[in-house]
């Protein structure tokens, strides 16, 4: 979807000012900090950052998956239902319904004993009210969708008898039984290889083009945001801090961390043995509270007292409305620097 598209688009899921916070033994956990996001419909929009930057809370916190101990503020609507302190009853009939999710490792969420068959039949039977033999009809349909060769076949498989690409299939088959309007996708390709990554990929594209699914996928990896996403929202420490269409943060990433991110990743052409990739030096902070300061002060190598000082806010970013960063010394633009 071209950005102009998905600015016309309805917006399925409005996220505002989200911040999410943990005690712990030692103290609290500030892991979100007054994040805002937009998903419009039948879009596909990338989160990226390192660990602990908070963008796995920020996923879950949509349908109230985090623990019960976590405070979380702001507010979360999806088709205009405020979810943010939602009755657990009122987040049970949206979740699957509405908004589903596919995680990391399919073998720890799918059931050893059971067939998939049986399993993506149990979500039908119980959601949608379905006999058991229109759920392996309707399940053999879904394992067709994923792209899962012989699904006739493959519907009575038990998950061990499946790779790990094809299981990951079979979770995206079980996650959109329902017709869900919003996925989750929290690293659905890390532990699988790239050929096999790139199916998965492929198959989260064709639900967006098939049945119009806006997609939020969550990865530290930016050539899954690179192969997919439309927009790219990239935290660090909590925060967002920079926000763009996935062609204008590859071009002028403005954000020190994005530009720290995207040389640190390899690009089309370099050979891996040949070239070593950069790395940002030092940790994501965990924070206690959220400072009035630039979290990436410490490891930015453009950072002077007003980083220290005060926290940047997101706002427009040289290339356009639609590209955002938080940034007192944003980076130059090529043009720019070429006119100076
Ligand atoms: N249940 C919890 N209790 C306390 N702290 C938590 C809890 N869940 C997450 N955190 C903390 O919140 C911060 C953000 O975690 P989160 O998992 O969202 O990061 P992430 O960017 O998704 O990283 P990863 O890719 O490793 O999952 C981290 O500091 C993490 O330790």
């Amino acid at each position: 979807m071209t950005t102009a598209a998905a600015s016309t688009a309805a917006i399925v899921l409005e996220m505002r000012d989200l911040s999410v916070s943990f005690p712990t033994e030692t103290g609290t956990v500030s892991a979100v900090d007054g994040v805002s996001l937009d998903l419009a419909a039948g879009e596909i929009v990338g989160m990226v950052g390192e660990s602990g930057c908070g963008k796995s809370v920020t996923g879950m916190s949509i349908a109230g998956l985090l623990p019960g101990s976590a405070r979380v503020s702001g507010s979360v609507r999806l088709n205009g239902t405020e979810l943010v302190g939602a009755r657990e009853s009122a987040l049970r009939r949206v979740r699957g319904r509405e908004i589903a999710y596919i995680f990391q490792e399919p073998m720890t969420s799918l059931n050893p004993v059971l067939t998939v068959g049986r399993q993506i039949g149990e979500v039908l039977q119980i959601h949608e009210r379905m006999s058991r033999r229109a759920a392996r009809v309707r399940a053999i349909d879904l394992l067709t969708l994923v792209g899962i060769p012989s699904a006739a076949h493959r519907v009575d498989a038990y998950p061990h008898q499946l790779s790990g690409g094809m299981r990951q299939r079979v979770m995206i088959a079980m996650a959109v039984a329902c017709g869900p309007k919003v996925l989750v996708a929290d690293e659905p390709t890390t532990a699988l290889d790239v050929t096999v990554q790139a199916g998965i990929l492929q198959v989260l594209r064709d639900l967006r083009d098939r049945l119009g699914t806006s997609i939020l996928i969550i990865t530290h990896d930016l050539g899954v945001i690179a192969d997919i996403a439309d927009r790219v929202v990239v935290m660090y420490a909590g925060r967002v801090v920079e926000r763009a269409p996935i062609t204008d943060l590859f071009a002028h990433p403005y954000h020190r961390y994005t530009a720290g991110l995207l040389s640190a990743s390899p690009k089309p052409g370099r050979h891996a043995s040949t070239t070593r990739l950069a790395e940002i030096p030092g940790l994501v902070p965990v924070l206690s509270t959220q400072p009035d300061a630039c979290t990436f002060a410490d490891r930015c190598p453009a950072a002077d007292a007003r980083c220290r000082d005060s926290a940047p806010p997101l706002e427009v970013a040289r290339g356009g409305p639609d590209h955002l960063a938080a940034c007192w010394h944003p980076c130059a633009t090529q043009t720019q620097e070429a006119n100076r």
